[in-house]
C-alpha cells in the first residue's frame, strides 16, 4: 500500500490547485470557491476526528491512494491546457456609461471594427416580452395600466414611473436585473464556445450595481460633460428639461463613474474625436491577450511534477 506519511501534504496543495486551475474554465465566474471548496473537504476528510495514530494512519493511507492518481492526473490535464494557444481563453470588457453619454455610438465603431458586443439595453428590451417570468412580474407589481393595447409593455409609461420614483426602480431593477445578467451569461458563454478573444458588455448600470465589475478585464466609460449630455438627451427623446435631469439623476454622475473606469472615452466632441480614441483603445484591447493562463499552467505542472518526483525519490529511496 502506498503511504506518504507527513509528506501527504505536499500533495495536498499541488492537488488542490491543480484541480482548481482544471476547473477554472467552466467555472470562469467561482473559481476561487471552487479552489476552497475542494481543499476544504480534503482538510475536513484529514482532520474528522479520530482516536488513536494506529485509526489515523491507515486513513492517511487510503487518502494517499487517491491522491497520487489525482495528483498524476491532474498536471497532465493542465500540461495539455497550457499547450493551448493563447486563442483559446477568453476576457470580459465592461461598456458604461451614463443615458444619452454615447455608448451606443462607441459599440457601433466597435461593432465595425469587429468586435463582438452584448447590449444590456437589448437584453432588457428582450426579457420583458409577453411570456417572459419578469412580463409576469411586472404586471403583476406596476399593474395593467402599464401596457400598451397590443399586451407589450409600455416603456415610456414604466418609464415616467420609474424614473420619478426611486423606490419603484429598485423594484423594476430587482425584477429585471436577474434575467438579464442570466441572458448575458448564456450570450458569454457562446461567444466562449465561438471562438470569442474577448466581449465587450455594454451595461448602463455597470457602476451602480458594481456586482458584474470583477468580473471584468477592463472597464470602459464612455464620458460625456453633463451639459452636452443634458442637451443629447433632450434632443434624441424630446423630453423636458425637468424629465431629463430626472434621468440623468438617476443614475451615479458621469464624474464619478469616469473615477472606477480603467479607460476613459470622451464623447462631448465630435464624433471623430471619438472615434480616434475608439480606434487607440481596440488596439490596446487587440495587444492585451497577454498569457496569463499558459503561464500560471506552467507553473502549477513544474511544482506538480517537481513535488511528485521528490516523494516518489524518497518513498522508494528508503
Ligand atoms: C425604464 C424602461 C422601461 C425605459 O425604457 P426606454 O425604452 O425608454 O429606455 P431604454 O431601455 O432604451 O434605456 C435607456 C437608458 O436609460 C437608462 N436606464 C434604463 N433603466 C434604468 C434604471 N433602472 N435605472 C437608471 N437608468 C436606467 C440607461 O442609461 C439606458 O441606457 C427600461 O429602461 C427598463 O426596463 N429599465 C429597467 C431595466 C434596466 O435596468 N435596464 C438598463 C440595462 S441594465
Ligand atoms: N459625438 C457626438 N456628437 C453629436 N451627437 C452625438 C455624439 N455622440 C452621440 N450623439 C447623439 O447623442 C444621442 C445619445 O447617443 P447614444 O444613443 O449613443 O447614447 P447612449 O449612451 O447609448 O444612450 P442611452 O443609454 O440613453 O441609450 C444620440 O442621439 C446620438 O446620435
Amino acid at each position: 500500500m502506498v503511504y506518504f506519511g507527513e509528506n501527504f501534504f505536499w500533495l495536498l496543495p499541488v492537488t488542490s490547485a491543480g484541480t482548481g486551475w482544471t476547473l477554472y474554465p467552466c467555472v470562469q465566474f467561482k473559481p476561487k470557491l471552487v479552489k476552497y471548496l475542494y481543499l476544504e473537504l480534503w482538510i475536513l476528510y484529514l482532520y474528522r476526528p479520530c482516536d488513536s495514530t494506529s485509526v489515523f494512519r491507515p486513513r492517511l493511507a487510503v487518502v494517499s491512494r487517491v491522491t497520487l492518481p489525482s495528483a498524476l492526473f491532474t498536471p497532465a490535464v493542465i500540461l495539455a491546457a497550457s499547450c493551448l494557444p493563447a486563442e483559446s481563453t477568453m476576457f470580459l470588457v465592461g461598456l458604461s456609461g451614463g443615458i444619452a453619454s454615447g455608448k451606443s455610438t462607441v459599440v457601433a465603431m466597435l461593432r465595425e471594427l469587429g468586435c463582438a458586443v452584448i447590449d444590456a439595453d437589448v437584453i432588457a428590451r428582450e426579457v420583458v416580452q409577453p411570456h417572459f417570468k419578469a412580463y409576469r412580474q411586472i404586471v403583476r407589481y406596476f399593474g395593467t395600466e402599464i401596457l400598451l393595447e397590443n399586451g407589450e409593455i409600455n416603456r415610456e409609461a414604466l418609464g415616467n414611473i420609474i424614473f420619478s420614483h426611486p423606490e419603484k426602480r429598485q423594484l423594476l431593477n430587482s425584477i429585471t436585473h436577474p434575467e438579464i445578467q442570466k441572458e448575458m451569461l448564456k450570450q458569454i458563454l457562446k461567444h466562449f464556445v465561438l471562438g470569442c478573444r474577448y466581449v465587450i458588455l455594454d451595461i448602463p448600470l455597470l457602476f451602480e450595481t458594481n456586482r458584474l465589475t470583477k468580473f471584468m478585464k477592463y472597464t470602459v466609460l464612455v464620458y460625456c460633460d453633463p451639459p452636452t449630455q443634458l442637451s443629447r438627451l433632450r434632443k434624441r427623446s424630446g423630453l423636458s428639461q425637468a424629465e431629463a435631469e430626472a434621468r440623468i439623476a438617476a443614475q451615479l454622475p458621469l464624474d464619478q463613474k469616469r473615477k472606477l473606469a480603467t479607460h476613459v472615452i470622451d464623447n462631448s466632441g465630435e464624433r471623430e474625436s471619438t472615434r480616434r480614441q475608439v480606434l487607440r483603445l481596440h488596439a490596446r484591447l487587440q495587444a492585451s491577450l497577454d498569457f496569463l493562463w499558459a503561464r500560471l499552467a506552467a507553473g502549477t505542472v513544474v511544482v506538480g511534477l517537481g513535488g511528485l518526483v521528490y516523494l516518489l525519490l524518497r518513498h522508494f529511496i528508503s
